[in-house]
């Protein structure tokens, strides 16, 4: 399975099952989704600002849930296999993308996994295992999460040099080069502890040691 990166804002998602893992899942995708859960009841569980609607949909309710909402993503987390399969065919039959939290293994296009995640955006990683073991994909999270630390400063601090190198007119090569030797340097993640002013100068200090004096 191949990771791929998928910008949800501005789409409705729905999560069948209020559980906690429902519960988890509405967390995840509301920072950039509408998300609404369905569900006979509610874990005590932070659903992320979802809205929650109380009912128990037989399979054909289902379908009408997902013809009113038109998600671009199912969740299927209810406790019952069989409801989770008629969920995870009526998303299909919609053109919608379905996450089964019920099953592992192989996954038809279209049915995705929901991968543990560390971000300081804009940068974001994400672990799994092939669902062969979850909670060593919690486990490796919490183990990263250290490593990320002003991973998002470094981007933006990045990003916008290489805008400039650009605009600059920097051949491309040199560009790259100059780039590279910016996310590698130490002295330029140790400033970004202290403030991004200092890190902007230690940065333009490495790229022009790389491009030469283009002023
Ligand atoms: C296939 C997948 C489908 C999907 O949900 O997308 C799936 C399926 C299942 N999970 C189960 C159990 C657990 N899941 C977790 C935790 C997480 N599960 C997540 C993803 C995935 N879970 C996808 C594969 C990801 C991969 O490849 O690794 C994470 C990473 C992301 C998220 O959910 O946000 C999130 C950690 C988030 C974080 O902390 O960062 C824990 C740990 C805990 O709770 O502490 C346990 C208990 C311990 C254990 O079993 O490992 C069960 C068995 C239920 C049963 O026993 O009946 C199934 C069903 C089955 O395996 O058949
Ligand atoms: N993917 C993952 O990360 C994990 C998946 N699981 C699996 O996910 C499923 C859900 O797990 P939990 O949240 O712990 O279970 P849970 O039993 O706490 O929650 C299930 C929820 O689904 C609701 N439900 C039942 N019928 C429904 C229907 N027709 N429509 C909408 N909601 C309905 C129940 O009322 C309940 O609120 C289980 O099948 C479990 O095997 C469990 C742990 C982790």
């Amino acid at each position: 399975m191949i990771p791929l990166l998928h910008d949800f804002t501005g789409t409705t998602i729905l999560v069948f099952g209020g559980g906690t893992v429902g519960a988890r899942k509405a967390r995840r995708f509301a920072r950039e989704a509408d998300v609404v859960v369905v569900s006979p009841d509610f874990a005590d569980a932070d659903f992320g600002g979802a809205e929650r609607i109380r009912a128990a949909p037989d399979d054909e309710a289902v379908e009408d849930w997902i013809d009113r909402t038109e998600p671009a993503l199912v969740v299927a987390a209810t406790d019952d296999t069989d409801r989770n399969a008629a969920i995870e065919q009526a998303a299909r039959d919609h053109g919608a993308l379905v996450n089964r939290t019920d099953q592992h293994g192989e996954r038809d296009p279209g049915s995705v996994v929901v991968p543990a995640t560390v971000r300081d955006d804009p940068v974001v990683a994400a672990v799994a295992t092939g669902g062969t073991s979850p909670a060593l994909s919690r486990y490796l999270r919490e183990r990263i999460e250290d490593e990320l630390t002003n991973a998002g400063a470094m981007a933006e601090l990045s990003g916008e040099l290489r805008d400039d190198l650009q605009d600059r007119g920097v051949d491309p090569a040199v560009r790259r080069d100059a780039v590279r030797e910016v996310v590698r340097s130490g002295r330029v993640w140790k400033h970004l502890d202290s403030g991004r002013t200092k890190a902007r100068q230690v940065a333009e200090d490495v790229t022009t040691a790389v491009t030469g004096d283009l002023s």
